[in-house]
């Protein structure tokens, strides 16, 4: 028996759920490194990191705190640096150009709720074909408040016009799923994210989980 009720829409987190922009977040903070005549790091050392942002990727590289006195020019450097490669390598996760044409397919209609921010997230997602059928994509500042509050997960709903209860939304990271669960949404987890085998979903109080994007479909009649 499903854990919710019946869906009528599907929101999806953006980073490690639909996308896997993590070579050009690593890539981008990386330069950092290679431009002050530091060693490059694998991307394989950014990785994990990649759904916590300016903040997870300057942690790895130069072991720096948002407190410290550099931050904020070092994170505004940071970020001028992603967008100028945001397309260069990021790509949809294997399955989900399938799952958003089945969803499509069905009428459902899907969108997104994203923490990255609408200087990122908007012209990301219009550069990216997958994204030409998404009904809304609400940023992490588009509203006053970012997940793990529920109120990006409520404007997207609004958006679709749809109640909250009606909706399904899809995260790879504990925040994603508590902000979920505060708006009454179903919620999965999405294990193929960024957080991989040090994600415990049933510990963050997901509906479900799954460990392939088409997985989702199981989840929906
Ligand atoms: O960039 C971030 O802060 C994370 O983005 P996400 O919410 O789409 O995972
Ligand atoms: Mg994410």
């Amino acid at each position: 028996m499903s854990p919710f009720g019946p869906i009528d829409a599907v929101l999806f987190d953006l980073d490690g759920t639909l996308i896997d922009s993590a070579p050009d977040l690593g890539a981008a903070v990386d330069r950092m490194r290679t431009d002050r005549g530091l060693d490059s790091l694998p991307l394989s050392h950014y990785r994990h990191m990649a759904g916590a942002g300016a903040r997870g990727m300057l942690g790895l590289a130069f072991d720096m705190k948002p407190d410290h006195p550099d931050f904020p020019a070092m994170r505004e450097e940071f970020f001028v640096n992603y967008e100028n490669c945001m397309t260069e390598r990021t790509h949809a996760f294997d399955g989900v150009a399938e799952l958003i044409a089945q969803l499509d397919a069905r009428g459902l209609p899907w969108g997104v709720v994203t923490n990255k921010a609408e200087r990122f997230s908007l012209p990301l997602t219009r550069a990216i074909p997958l994204f030409a059928t998404a009904r809304t994509v609400v940023c992490g500042d588009t509203t006053p408040h970012s997940k793990p509050h529920p109120e990006p997960l409520f404007e997207a709903a609004r958006r679709i016009g749809l109640a909250p209860e009606r909706c399904l939304y899809v995260g790879d990271d504990e925040r994603d799923i508590i902000a979920g669960r505060a708006a009454g949404m179903g919620t999965i987890a999405a294990t193929y994210g960024y957080l991989g085998n040090k994600a415990d979903p049933a510990a963050w109080g997901a509906h479900a989980s799954i460990d392939t994007p088409l997985a989702l479909l199981n989840w929906l009649n």
